[in-house]
């Protein structure tokens, strides 16, 4: 019997691929954020993103990028930096009809990636 994946719950790649671009307008407005990302290929980032998110929620994607502590190294991030656009995240999935309890249990998969992406701070 077919299980209900997160993917699915999320609305799949067509869904997931609005939350990231909704996600990087939010990032682009918060000026605590947006510098970080001042010599980003924003392009690049929203792929990555959208096959990290696909990945983690047992979609059909092997997310290729560099590790987390790799991709954040030397950042100098902050637990401030980290819940703001955590919470960016979740108000981009519900711009785009994420039910909450799908919006919850994504975030609880990216919740355990906090050390890694601290790790070179
Ligand atoms: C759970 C939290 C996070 C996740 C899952 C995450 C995920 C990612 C991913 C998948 C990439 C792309 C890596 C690549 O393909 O090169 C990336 C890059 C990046 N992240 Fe994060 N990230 C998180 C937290 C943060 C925070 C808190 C910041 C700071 C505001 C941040 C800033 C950046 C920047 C600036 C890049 C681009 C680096 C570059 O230009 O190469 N990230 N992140």
């Amino acid at each position: 019997q077919h299980q209900t994946t997160l993917y699915e719950r999320l609305g799949g790649q067509t869904n997931i691929d609005a939350v990231v671009e909704n996600f990087l307008y939010r990032v682009a407005d918060d000026t605590e954020l947006v510098g970080f990302f001042a010599n980003t290929n924003i392009d690049k980032l929203a792929a990555s993103l959208g096959s990290m998110i696909c990945d983690v929620s047992d979609g059909p994607c092997h997310y290729e990028g560099p590790p987390m502590d790799r991709a954040h190294q030397h950042m100098g991030l902050t637990d401030r930096h980290f819940n703001r656009l955590v919470e960016h995240l979740d108000t981009a999935m519900q711009a785009e009809e994420v039910p909450i309890s799908a919006r919850n249990v994504l975030l609880g998969r990216l919740a355990p990636m906090h050390a890694d992406v601290m790790r070179y701070q």
